[in-house]
């Protein structure tokens, strides 16, 4: 990349910062941004995710969706500790030359519509992109640092689950990756989802697969209200995550999966693929809902948060028991935790408990 693709590159960052904020004192242009500390008794919550083209995104996707993405699936780990967002650093890896499936006017026009994306979630969320570094590299990588405010001692962590807790989901499962897997279906031609999506259903699959909305105002009333005990955000799937925070309370559950709040276009697919439409919701991924245990006393006043948020929050089980061996694989951990239900019948766990990385598939 030439010096004066740099300097456009730079250009196109500051036109695109995000909210502006007046706890910015520095932003984009100096070796660090200089931010302002919040009145003492908050704590900084901070997080970094990476996304990866080809293992996160296609190459070839929106890149006003993609920017839209990078920044909401760090919003959402913000969300899952029930953060107040204020700041983000975003790290942009660029090829030299466009990847496969990109038009022309490389970097600039995808840098300008990728911006574009992630401004316009920033300025929804009164986020300041305060700062960053671009280099070349082989492969087109985004990573985001993003950082906010919690109540002092009060951000719901994964550790906090109670016995009797309920288990609950905002939003809907497995949407993102129905998407995902007809995309793969029709990139390389094997395994056809056994339906054809309809034009509404289709754009409301990619939507949730290409612009997940981070659940901010839930996390936030969540932590403001005392509802929850632990939270996290559900990325690689709700029986991965959800084993995650069970291994981190040292918990056991019973998930009901008729409870599991589907995608819509999921039930339409249901009769005619069950066990399809079951994996996706409980192993899918992609999902960036918020998973969180609460007392059985909270119900009422959740019913009228999902009402306030207009957001659906699902009771998918509960918590039976705390205590048990923690393995040293928290993943085959997290099989000997839960227990699937469907009525009076178990059902066994699936062989994925959702997206892993470093395994050959
Ligand atoms: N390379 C790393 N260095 C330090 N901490 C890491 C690293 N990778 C992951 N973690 C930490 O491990 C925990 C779980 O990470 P991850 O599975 O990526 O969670 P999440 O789904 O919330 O992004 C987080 O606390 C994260 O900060
Ligand atoms: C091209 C492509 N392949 C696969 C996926 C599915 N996928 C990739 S990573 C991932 C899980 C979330 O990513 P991760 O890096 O584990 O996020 P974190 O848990 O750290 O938030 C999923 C479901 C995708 N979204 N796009
Ligand atoms: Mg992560």
């Amino acid at each position: 990349m030439s010096c004066q693709e740099f300097s456009l590159i730079r250009h196109i960052m500051a036109e695109h910062a995000g909210a502006r904020r007046a706890d910015v004192d520095v932003g984009i242009g100096d070796d660090a941004a200089v931010l302002h500390c919040p009145d003492p008794g908050q704590d900084l919550i901070s997080s970094v995710d990476t996304l990866v083209a080809g293992r996160h995104f296609f190459a070839d996707a929106d890149p006003a969706g993609l920017g839209h993405k990078a920044l909401a699936v760090n919003l959402s780990d913000l969300a899952a500790m029930g953060a107040r967002p204020a700041w983000a650093l975003l790290s942009l890896s660029l090829p030299d030359k466009a990847p496969e499936g990109l038009n022309d006017c490389w970097p600039g026009c995808w840098l300008q519509a990728f911006m574009t994306g992630m401004d316009a979630l920033a300025q929804r969320h009164g986020v300041g992109i305060v700062g960053g570094d671009t280099v070349a590299c082989d492969t087109l990588q985004i990573s985001i640092t993003a950082l906010g405010w919690a109540a002092r001692g009060r951000a719901i962590r994964r550790s906090g689950a109670q016995p009797g807790d309920r288990i609950w989901v905002s939003g809907s499962l497995g949407g993102a990756a129905a998407a995902l897997r007809t995309i793969y279906a029709e990139r390389v031609q094997t395994e056809f989802l056994p339906i054809q999506w309809r034009a509404a259903e289709w754009h409301y699959l990619c939507q949730r697969l290409e612009r997940p909305e981070p659940r901010l105002a839930l996390g936030q009333a969540l932590l403001e209200e005392g509802l929850a005990h632990a939270m996290l955000d559900i990325s690689d799937g709700l029986l991965a995550d959800l084993g995650h925070l069970l291994a981190a309370s040292d918990a056991h559950a019973r998930l009901e999966l008729g409870d599991l709040p589907l995608a819509e276009p999921l039930r339409r697919l249901r009769p005619s693929a069950p066990d399809l439409v079951r994996e996706l919701a409980l192993a899918g991924g992609d999902d960036y809902e918020l998973c969180f245990t609460a007392p059985a006393s909270a119900d009422a006043e959740l019913a009228a948060l999902a009402a306030r948020l207009d957001l659906p929050l699902s009771c998918v089980g509960r918590i039976t028991n705390i205590g048990g061996a923690p393995g040293q694989n928290p993943l085959a951990d997290a099989r000997h935790r839960m227990e699937l239900w469907e009525g009076d019948v178990r059902l066994p766990m699936p062989e994925r408990l959702g997206y892993e990385h470093f395994t050959a598939s």
